[in-house]
């Protein structure tokens, strides 16, 4: 991979808790616009290393190259200006606001209008509202959410939020979008839907993304590249089908099914990659 392909490098990040190491010496590069899969089970760092990304958690150690910058650490309203965009692996929205009002909070950094303007709604208000409303009503037609635009996002079924929580993220038109367990909770159906919205998100808007997931058959399917983690540490990096011959992606999947003594969907399902 040359350096002008790609978005984001992470080189030997590592970040503990109160002296407990969470991630060790991790690097990888995400190029432009690919879809790039963590996965790992249960505490293997993944949600940590998405904030280490969005600046959310300063890592101890390592470099962070985003858009060709290098830093120590990522700032979160740093990133956010330069586009990168994230949804949560517990839905984070306004419950008691409509999906359109919901949609519309994606759209607050791209505001030009300072907040005295938009107090008395003169100045740059109008139009900054008028945009902030199209770019949210384009944003409900591409992820087909019209039906429920006026709905109350806390009276929405489980998979529908989800789906709000996507398109508050792409309202705010993100470069690089980082989504924590996109599919969690949802049945076979949804999980294929919301598949199809990813990737036609990446086609239309050529957004770069990093997908947290634990479906693996979803994560072999949508995914460019994979990098697999383990206790905090790198244990594969590679394209699908490179990873899903990997031994020790497979020992360490098999081996935290033995220690479980059940198989989850995941270590079921790398097992028949
Ligand atoms: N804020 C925190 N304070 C202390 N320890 C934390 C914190 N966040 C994460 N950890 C610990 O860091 C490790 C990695 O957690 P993380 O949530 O990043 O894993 P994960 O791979 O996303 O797990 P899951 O798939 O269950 O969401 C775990 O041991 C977890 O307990």
């Amino acid at each position: 991979m040359t350096a002008s392909q790609a978005l984001l490098s992470l080189q030997g990040i590592s970040l503990s808790f109160k002296g407990v190491r969470a991630i060790t010496n991790i690097s990888f590069s995400v190029n432009k616009g690919e879809i790039f899969s963590l996965i790992g089970p249960n505490g293997a760092g993944k949600s940590s290393l998405l904030n280490v990304i969005n600046g959310v958690y300063q890592a101890d150690e390592g470099l962070i190259t985003y858009q060709g910058v290098s830093r120590k650490s990522m700032h979160p309203q740093w990133a956010a200006r330069r586009g990168v965009a994230r949804t949560f692996q517990n839905i984070a929205l306004f419950k008691g606001m409509s999906v359109l009002d919901n949609v519309i909070t994606g759209t607050n950094l791209k505001l030009k209008s300072s907040w005295i303007e938009q107090a008395f709604n003169i100045g740059r208000a109008p139009a900054d509202a008028l945009r902030q409303r199209q770019k949210a009503e384009q944003v409900i037609a591409f992820l087909k959410l019209q039906s429920w635009r006026n709905s109350i996002v806390g009276n929405l079924p489980y998979g529908l939020q989800k789906r709000v929580e996507l398109a508050r993220a792409l309202a705010a038109e993100p470069e690089l979008l980082l989504l924590d367990e996109p599919m969690a909770g949802m049945n076979a159906d949804e999980k294929a839907e919301m598949g199809r919205f990813i990737v036609e998100t990446q086609k239309e808007y050529g957004t770069t993304i990093v997908l947290i997931e634990h479906d693996i058959s979803v994560v072999m399917s949508l995914s460019d590249h994979v990098v697999v983690l383990d206790y905090g540490k790198k244990i594969g990096d590679g394209t699908p089908a490179e990873v899903r011959v990997d031994p020790q992606v497979i020992a360490a999947y098999l081996g935290s099914r033995q220690q479980a003594k059940a198989g989850t969907d995941q270590n079921k399902e790398i097992a028949k990659q």
